[in-house]
C-alpha cells in the first residue's frame, strides 16, 4: 500500500476532497474509522497522508501536525493574510485596518496589505497611507480595475495558503478575478458565502491558483471584535511598540498612563504613528469592555 500526501480542499457530506501534493490530482477520500474514535477530524487546509485501496477508493491514514488553525473561517495551516483595503468608495477608516491587523497578529500570521482602488486616489493620499503602514508590513498599491499591482500580489500568493481579509466592497473578489481569471469567483460572491456561513455549517473551500498556491473562498476575520485576550496583551499586536518598550520605566507598562514610557516618547517624537497609537487606545478600551462583559456573563 502506497502512502501519498495531499491537502484537504473541501468537504462533502460523507467524503472530502484532496489535492495530491505531487500530481495536483483531485482525489475524493473517505475517513477511516479511527479518526471518529479519536474525535480528530481533518479540516480544510490539513496536510494528510492517504492510501488508495484495491478497489480504487482513497482513505485518509494520518493527519499531519498543524502549523496553526483559524476558527473563522475554520482552516488549518494558513501561511498569510492578504489584507485588502481602500481609502475611497468605501472610505475605510485606519481604525478598521488596525483592528484587522490585531486579528492577524493574534493569530500569528504573516500579512501583506493591499491598498486597492489607487485609481481613485491622489498621490498625497497614497503617501499618507504608505508613511503609516509601509514600515510595518509589505504594502502593494493596486487597482483591480486598472490592472495595477496584480503581478506583485501573485508573487506573494505563489505556493502559499492565503486568506483574503478586508471590509465589504474594498475589491477582494475583483482582485482575485484579476489574479486568476476562472477561479470561479463572481464579484461579490465571497461575502455571500460568508452570509450563508453565519446560519449554516457550510465549510470553507480552498481554491487553487493556476500558478500554484491556495486561497480560502471565505474572507478571514468575520468577527473583528472578538477580543478573547487580556487588555495587557494588546500591545504585543502593535508590532512597532516592542523596540521602544525597553525604555519604559515599568516592565509591564501598557503605554497609557504610566510615567517614563518609551512608546509614548516615540509617539511624541514621531517614531510611532500618532494615528496608530490613538487606535491602540481605542481598541484597548474595547478589549477591556469585552472582558468585562464576558466576566459579567460568567457570574450570572
Ligand atoms: N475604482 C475601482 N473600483 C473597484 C476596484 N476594484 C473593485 N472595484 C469595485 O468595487 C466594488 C466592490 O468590489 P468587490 O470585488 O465586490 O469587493 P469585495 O471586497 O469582494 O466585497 P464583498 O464581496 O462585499 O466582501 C465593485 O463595484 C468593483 O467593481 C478598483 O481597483 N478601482
Ligand atoms: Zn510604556
Amino acid at each position: 500500500m502506497k502512502i501519498k500526501k495531499g491537502i484537504v480542499t473541501r468537504f462533502h457530506s460523507n467524503t472530502l476532497e484532496l489535492l495530491d501534493l505531487e500530481t495536483n490530482e483531485k482525489i475524493t477520500a473517505y475517513l477511516r474509522g479511527k479518526f471518529k474514535l479519536q474525535k480528530i477530524k481533518p479540516i480544510v487546509g490539513d496536510y494528510v497522508e492517504y492510501s488508495i485501496d484495491g478497489v480504487g477508493g482513497a482513505k485518509i491514514e494520518n493527519i499531519l501536525p498543524r502549523k496553526n488553525m483559524l476558527y473563522r473561517p475554520k482552516i488549518a495551516n494558513v501561511d498569510q493574510t492578504i489584507l485588502v483595503t481602500c481609502l475611497k468608495s468605501p472610505k475605510v477608516d485606519y481604525l478598521i485596518i488596525d483592528k484587522f491587523l490585531v486579528q492577524v497578529e493574534k493569530n500569528n500570521l504573516d500579512c501583506v496589505i493591499v491598498l486597492n482602488k489607487v485609481d481613485l486616489l491622489e498621490q498625497n493620499e497614497i503617501d499618507e497611507f504608505m508613511k503609516i503602514y509601509s514600515p510595518l508590513y509589505p504594502v502593494v498599491l493596486a487597482s483591480a480595475k486598472k490592472n495595477i499591482g496584480i503581478d506583485e500580489i501573485k508573487e506573494y500568493l505563489k505556493n502559499k495558503v492565503s486568506t483574503f481579509a478586508g471590509m465589504s466592497g474594498v475589491g477582494k473578489s475583483s482582485l482575485l478575478n484579476a489574479i486568476n481569471p476562472g477561479l470561479q469567483l463572481r464579484v461579490g460572491e465571497i461575502s455571500e458565502k460568508l452570509q450563508r456561513g453565519k446560519h449554516t455549517t457550510t465549510y470553507t473551500e480552498l481554491l487553487s491558483f493556476d500558478f500554484g498556491g491556495f486561497v480560502a473562498d471565505t474572507p478571514g476575520f468575520a468577527a473583528l471584535e472578538v477580543y478573547d485576550f487580556e487588555p495587557e496583551k494588546l500591545k504585543e499586536f502593535f508590532i512597532e511598540f516592542d523596540e521602544h518598550s525597553m525604555y519604559c520605566g515599568f516592565n509591564d507598562c501598557v503605554h497609557i498612563n504610566e510615567p517614563n514610557c518609551g512608546v509614548k516618547d516615540a509617539v511624541k517624537n514621531g517614531e510611532i504613528s500618532e494615528i496608530r497609537y490613538k487606535n491602540y487606545l481605542k481598541i484597548y478600551n474595547e478589549v477591556e469592555e469585552y472582558n468585562r462583559r464576558i466576566r459579567r456573563k460568567r457570574w450570572k
